[in-house]
């Protein structure tokens, strides 16, 4: 079973949840970790702009698990503390739209970019959750390692919305990134925290900047290409169900 098999269970009850945030919450901050998120999140917008409550600021897929796997991976190879290790994984949350920027960490060097060690280690982040599911064979998936993504990833926005400036973390949102491309939600670095309003007041949003990809080595762009076609896919998935 894939994330994507998920989508059959998971979208009716994603859309519920959603319509429900709309009618009782609807400035919540939304943190989507349900899979799969790549289709999951779009549908959540799209069921939010219906009752005109989206805001695309307030939206979050959450992606920290590819990151603390490629963190946890790549230590085990270069010897780092994973702790000490961040990765940059942009893209989305399933199979090969994991795109670990390895280039980009200090310790990405003991990983020669093309080699089968990278290969290997690059396999590992995109399928690791796979791994999970498939061993579990229907009894659920990273469950432990998922709660602790989602703490991680929680404390962060909180502690941005309370004002604390320079968090940065990717997180699948709406983004301008590939958007000319049809692709509506990317992953990439996003600082979270507070947005300037018009009227010279901080107004606690949560996606504060959305940062590109950087310099990435043409191996990582060859990463980024299948990401995208599948992203693309993903998303229209999600859009497609609300409709
Ligand atoms: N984004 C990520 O990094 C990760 C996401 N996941 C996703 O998280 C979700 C939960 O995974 P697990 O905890 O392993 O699954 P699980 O099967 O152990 O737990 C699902 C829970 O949802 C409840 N539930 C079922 N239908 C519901 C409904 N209509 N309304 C409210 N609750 C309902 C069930 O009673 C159960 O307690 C899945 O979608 C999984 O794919 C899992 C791991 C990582
Ligand atoms: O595929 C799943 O349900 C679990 C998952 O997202 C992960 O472990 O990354």
């Amino acid at each position: 079973m894939t994330r994507d098999d998920l989508f059959n269970t998971n979208a009716s009850i994603v859309r519920d949840l959603a319509a429900a945030i709309a009618r009782n919450t609807p400035k919540a901050h939304i943190l989507v970790i349900f899979n799969p998120v790549n289709s999951t999140v779009p549908i959540v917008a799209r069921t939010l702009e219906k009752t005109d409550t989206y805001n695309p600021t307030r939206l979050f897929g959450i992606t920290t698990l590819d990151v603390v796997r490629a963190s946890r991976f790549l230590s085990g190879i270069a010897g780092t503390d994973p702790a000490q290790t961040p990765v940059i994984v942009v893209g989305g949350h399933s199979g090969v739209t994991i795109v670990p920027l390895l280039s980009q960490s200090s310790a990405g060097t003991a990983v020669e970019q093309g080699s089968e060690a990278w290969k290997a280690l690059v396999h590992r982040i995109q399928y690791g959750g796979d791994e999970v599911v498939q061993a579990k064979d229907g009894a659920g998936s990273a469950t432990l390692s998922m709660a602790y993504a989602a703490a991680k990833y929680t404390n962060l926005l909180l502690r941005a919305l309370k004002g604390e400036a320079g968090i940065i973390t990717p997180t699948f949102v709406k983004s301008p990134l590939f958007a000319s491309q049809g692709i509506e939600f990317f992953s990439s670095a996003v600082e979270l925290g507070v947005s300037f309003h018009f009227n010279s007041h901080f107004r606690p949003n949560g996606v504060k900047k959305i940062h590109d990809l950087g310099n990435i080595t043409a191996q990582e762009q060859e990463l980024v290409n299948p990401a995208l076609t599948e992203l693309k896919k993903n998303i229209k998935k999600g859009f497609a169900f609300v409709q």
